[in-house]
């Protein structure tokens, strides 16, 4: 019997649901599909560049195996069930996603497969706890991450170790998906040549060299990282908040595309041991889970203020502002830093995101929405969930969020979390050179501005 497996934000052979049930089945096909969806938007810049390098790390391993990795575009609702045809497959299998309009893709594609006599099923690869069963007494989704993360760390442990990969077989040469043979479908250069022909990696201009230097994405880099955690984890309390220092995993887009699992960090995290710094860790990792879950229940986070009384609220429009912002340009030392790190390497640190964030949305009083968008572009963990979530954070417009009248002073920040400037010197060298933009706007007064438009609003709910 044939099974396909039709990956998704889950590029690993290890603690796949989907793969493990389609190798029980029988000889496996993955299938990848360059879909649009409406709703949805199209991946950024930064996710393009590391999903190209992520299949064809993928494909590698596959073929290892026997099996091909069919790269398919369009709609899913159509490539599948032609696949199915195509190949004769009698199984599709998937790992479940979160975001409605894809759920609700899913749920028509699996009711029209059945439909045919075809077993399509959907497990639980994404997360550590599907988001319906994680609820209040009441059954009402969490609001609040304190009670959140306090109701995941009750509920059942993480899934047991399951450190071999499946067996894996493919099927014979002859069967043919897409227009290709199996045959051609395990070659590694026609996988090539059909990433290449996706445009996703930058030639003119090559932006990417930063990435390349920073990032292996694939499952092995996302191993190579799981491992540096225990290098990490004893000074994760102290040192995350040290943009110089290597302090945190940086596994954020390793588990963005699924190279690795969430309940693979969670027990090598177990495995290092209680303490403040592996506890800090994990209450990381049940903000990530906080971010999914609030997006499951709030399909539009990208696009509406969770706490709407911000739809009255008197932002600016500036490109000016908005460009000088993006290419690092404020004349705000650690604003800049980040930027350009961003720039660079298709990452921040977390402290700098608040940063940067808070500059965006309270100094320069712009939208969260631009931000949100830049970083959807330029960041390679960029995600449906935590990005929209965390920029609401910040912009005070969110659940359980930072309120709007905490502005961070990027200069304090600095005082605390970079105190020797290494940081800020690191990506940018010219500081201290007299070559640098002027501060865009005076920390102290646009901080009244942004406090008195708050006012405002505050007024105007009060009325
Ligand atoms: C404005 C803004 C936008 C952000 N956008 C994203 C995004 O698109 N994708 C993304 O994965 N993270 C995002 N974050 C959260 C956080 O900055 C990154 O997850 C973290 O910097 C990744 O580095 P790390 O893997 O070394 O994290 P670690 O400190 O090692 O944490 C371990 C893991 O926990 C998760 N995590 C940590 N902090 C958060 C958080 N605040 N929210 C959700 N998950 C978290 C990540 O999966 C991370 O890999 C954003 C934060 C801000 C302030």
């Amino acid at each position: 019997m044939t099974a396909i497996w039709w990956v998704r934000d889950d590029l690993r052979l290890h603690d796949n649901p989907a793969l493990a049930a389609a190798a029980a089945a029988g000889d496996v096909i993955a299938v990848h599909v360059d879909e649009r969806i409406d709703g949805v938007r199209a991946a950024g810049g930064a996710s393009r560049w590391w999903l190209h390098h992520s299949l064809r790390r993928l494909g590698d391993s596959l073929r290892e195996h026997g099996v091909p990795l069919v790269l398919a575009d369009g709609d899913p609702e159509q490539v599948i069930p032609q696949l199915v045809r195509e190949t004769g497959a009698e199984q599709v299998q998937w790992n479940r996603r979160y975001h409605r309009p894809r759920r609700d893709l899913d749920a028509r594609l699996k009711s029209a497969l059945r439909a045919q006599g075809v077993r399509a099923e959907s497990s639980d690869g994404f997360l550590l706890h599907e988001p319906w069963t994680i609820a209040t007494q009441k059954g009402e989704p969490y609001r609040v991450y304190s009670a959140f993360a306090r109701a995941c760390r009750d509920a059942a442990p993480p899934r047991p170790d399951d450190a071999a990969a499946p067996n894996l077989s493919g099927p014979a040469d002859e069967v043919h998906a897409a227009g290709h043979a199996m045959a051609q479908w395990r070659r590694a250069e026609h996988l090539e040549e059909i990433l290449d022909r996706r445009g996703w990696v930058p030639t003119a201009p090559d932006w990417a060299e930063g990435l390349r230097e920073t990032w292996t994405p694939g499952e092995a880099g996302a191993w190579d990282r799981l491992d540096a955690l225990e290098d990490v984890l004893d000074d994760y309390a102290r040192h995350r908040d040290r943009p110089a220092l290597q302090g945190t995993s940086r596994l954020s887009p390793h588990l963005r595309f699924g190279e690795i699992s969430p309940h693979q960090v969670w027990r090598r995290s177990r495995e290092l041991g209680p303490g403040e710094g592996p506890e800090t860790f994990r209450d990381e990792l049940l903000w990530r889970e906080f971010a999914w879950h609030r997006l499951f229940h709030l399909p539009e986070l990208a696009t509406r203020n969770v706490r709407s009384q911000f739809d009255a609220f008197d932002w600016r429009e500036d490109e000016d502002d908005l460009r000088a912002w993006q290419r690092g340009r404020t004349g705000i030392d650690l604003v800049d830093a980040g930027m350009r790190q961003l720039w660079r390497t298709g990452w921040m640190h977390n402290r700098v995101r608040l940063v940067v964030g808070s500059f965006l949305t309270k100094n320069l009083r712009l939208h969260w929405r631009h931000g949100e968008e830049w970083f959807w572009d330029t960041l390679v963990d960029a995600d449906e969930a935590a990005n929209p979530f965390n920029w609401q954070w910040v912009a005070g417009t969110g659940d359980d969020a930072a309120p709007y009248f905490r502005v961070f002073n990027p200069e304090r920040q600095q005082e605390r979390f970079d105190p020797e400037g290494e940081y800020v010197r690191s990506w940018l060298p010219e500081v201290g050179t007299g070559d640098r933009p002027a501060p865009l706007v005076d920390l102290r007064a646009s901080r009244r501005d942004a406090l008195a438009a708050h006012q405002r609003l505050s007024g105007q709910a009060d009325e």
